[in-house]
């Protein structure tokens, strides 16, 4: 991302950068596939059977069905947290599961990950939230502040920079979360449950904002149990029943 020359940033500098980063996700948005996948946990519970799938670049995909359907894993072995028992996990035209070592760490960098739990670090306030992945990839400092505004603009925290987790509402800390996740401006973003713990409006804001990064050319995979939230928007939709797949 081209580097903003004025330290304090204008309102017009911010939304320059959106632009920017726009071009910068559509450059690189992903394709997602699973071909024939099974996975089976060693305790036997089987969580995929044979699934198949395919996510276009710049796809807004729901992937909705009943608790313990298999949705989280699904999302775990796009980003090689779990390895398929059989078939292959394709994602930009790599096979998850052949990653290794930097590879995989290459990978995960370049996919947003949101979950329903928020996994906020309370001991440190939101911009440090935000931009600790930032500086353990090694960014400069000068990188990470010129990152941090447009994204806390984007989610609605410019004014909460300072709080602390405790210090914010469920909705606000989802999206903290969510900045988190899109700071490094990933091509990929996958949302585990994100409104899982939110009312209706907050629900919609998070999906709201998931969808502004799609229109930035992002791909989206977002699991969900919200019926009606999944029918306000008009987006294709995967159900998971019994670890199989289908297009609805
Ligand atoms: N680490 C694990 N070890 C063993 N079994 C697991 C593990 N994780 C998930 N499972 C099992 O795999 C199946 C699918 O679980 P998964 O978490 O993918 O479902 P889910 O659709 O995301 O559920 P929920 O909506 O409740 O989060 C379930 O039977 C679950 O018990």
């Amino acid at each position: 991302m081209p580097v903003l020359t004025s330290e304090v940033k204008t309102e017009k500098s911010v939304d320059k950068q959106h632009s920017e980063t726009q071009q910068h996700i559509s450059s690189n948005a992903k394709k997602v596939q699973l071909q024939s996948v099974t996975k089976t946990y060693s305790n036997g519970s089987h969580a995929l059977l044979n699934a198949n799938l395919e996510v276009k670049k710049g796809e807004f995909l729901f992937i909705t069905g009943p608790s313990g359907s298999g949705k989280s894993t699904l999302l775990k072995l796009l980003y090689g947290q779990e390895l398929p028992t059989q078939g292959e996990v394709i994602v930009d035209e790599c096979n998850v599961a052949a990653l290794k070592g930097d590879r995989l760490s290459l990978l995960r960098r370049r996919i947003g990950i949101v979950f329903q739990d928020y996994k906020l670090i309370n001991q440190r306030t939101v911009a440090e939230n935000v931009t600790f992945v930032l500086q353990a990839q090694g960014y400069t400092r000068k990188e990470i502040q010129r990152r941090l505004e447009p994204t806390l603009k984007l989610v609605g925290l410019l004014n909460k920079a300072d709080c602390f987790p405790d210090q914010l509402s469920g909705g606000e800390q989802q999206r903290v979360s969510i900045a988190r996740a899109i700071v490094s401006t990933p091509p990929l973003l996958l949302a585990d449950e994100p409104t899982g713990n939110l009312d209706p409006d907050n629900s919609w804001q998070v999906i709201q904002i998931l969808q502004k990064l799609n229109s930035f050319g992002a791909t989206v995979i977002v699991t969900t149990h919200d019926e009606q939230l999944v029918r306000r928007c008009n987006h294709p939709v995967v159900q998971v029943r019994n670890g199989r797949l289908f297009r609805k």
